[in-house]
């Protein structure tokens, strides 16, 4: 049985086993509905439920569901508002919707379709109909997901990519102008890494880069900020709507992650184990400019890092 309130409620976090399944968002203004949609589906996979479309939104960015199955009909916000702002958002825009609605008829389900929801279902259910229908749309949702992965993985370390990194920075670079909020940048770079390559060979050099990169990565806290290779020994770090003293307090945290690894490094003439320099450089809220000249600038403090002896944080903001 479900109890009120059901509000954002998760199924999920009643046992740790449910950890890996598949995540599935049930929205309705109808505890009933949702109650029965629950039953069907709660044994395969996490459930998350939201009886607003207020709540699916947040919900969605906090936990990324793997499918969302929307009621059309719902106060305030209908499913195809709801269904229109995930997709106009860059972090949930690849979440598949289907639809759920008690009022079939064509002219609803182009509509739904032309909304961006991949499947439309009627009411009452069939539940087999409707179990067949999540699971396929689960399994392609699973198949896209590895192929993403792929394009947007760094073979080497494990996190995402450069790739990855141009096509977020140019999104976020958007949003930032469309709602005049701030944007930050931090390149880092791991110092002296030639000579730690000359000194204990390049293998040992790949196995520092994944302990870098596993570092610097579990630093990230909020879903939207993002860690990525930029190439070679370089990183890369995404803080959308972050001014520049928060982007230095990352940076900051970062620099003394890495040396907590104390990852030995003889020939470093900047201490006896592995540190790194960091440029971080922010844009402001009114400002609009490129989406480049913000790395361009970031590299040029990281380049005042290396000089101040690397090991070191400079930042500005853009100018
Ligand atoms: N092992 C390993 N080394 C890499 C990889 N990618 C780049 N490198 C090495 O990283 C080194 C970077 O050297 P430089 O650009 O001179 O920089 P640095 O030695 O770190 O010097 P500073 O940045 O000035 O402190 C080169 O020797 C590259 O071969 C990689 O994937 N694995």
């Amino acid at each position: 049985m479900i109890n009120t309130p059901i509000d954002t409620f998760s199924a999920s976090a009643q046992t740790g086993s449910t950890m890996n399944r598949q995540r599935l968002l049930i929205v309705d203004d109808q505890p009933l509905n949702i109650q029965t949609l629950y039953e069907l589906f709660s044994a395969n996979y996490q459930i998350f439920m939201a009886t607003s479309g207020e709540q699916a939104l947040s919900l969605c960015q906090s936990k990324l569901p793997d499918l969302i199955i929307l009621d059309v009909e719902m106060p305030d916000m209908d499913g195809y508002e709801v269904c229109r702002r995930l997709k106009a958002d860059v972090h949930t825009s690849n979440i598949p919707v289907i639809f759920i609605t008690g009022h079939h008829n064509e002219a609803e389900e182009t509509k739904g379709l032309d909304t961006g929801a991949v499947d439309f279902i009627s009411k009452p259910i069939n539940p087999r109909i409707v179990h067949a229908r999540v699971k396929n749309q689960l399994m392609l949702k699973a198949q896209s997901d590895m192929l993403r992965d792929w394009v947007y993985i760094d073979g080497l370390t494990g996190v995402k990519n450069r790739r990855y990194f141009d096509e977020r920075l140019n999104a976020e670079w958007g949003r930032a102008i469309r709602h005049n909020s701030e944007l930050s940048i931090i390149i880092i770079d791991v110092d002296f890494f030639k000579l730690y390559n000359d000194c204990y060979g390049h293998l040992m050099g790949d196995d520092c880069l994944r302990l870098v990169a596993n570092k610097l990565n579990s630093c990230i806290n909020r879903s939207v900020d993002l860690m990525a290779r930029y190439g070679g020994e370089e990183f890369v770090c995404l803080l959308p709507d972050t001014n520049l003293a928060g982007a230095m307090t990352v940076a900051e945290q970062l620099r003394q992650e890495v040396i907590s690894l104390q990852i030995p490094h003889a020939v470093s003439k900047a201490a006896p184990f592995l540190t790194i320099s960091l440029g971080v450089c922010t844009k402001q809220s009114m400002m609009v400019d490129s989406a480049t000249s913000i790395l361009t600038q970031a590299d040029a403090e990281l380049y005042l890092a290396k000089n101040q002896g690397r090991n070191h944080v400079c930042g500005k903001v853009m100018s």
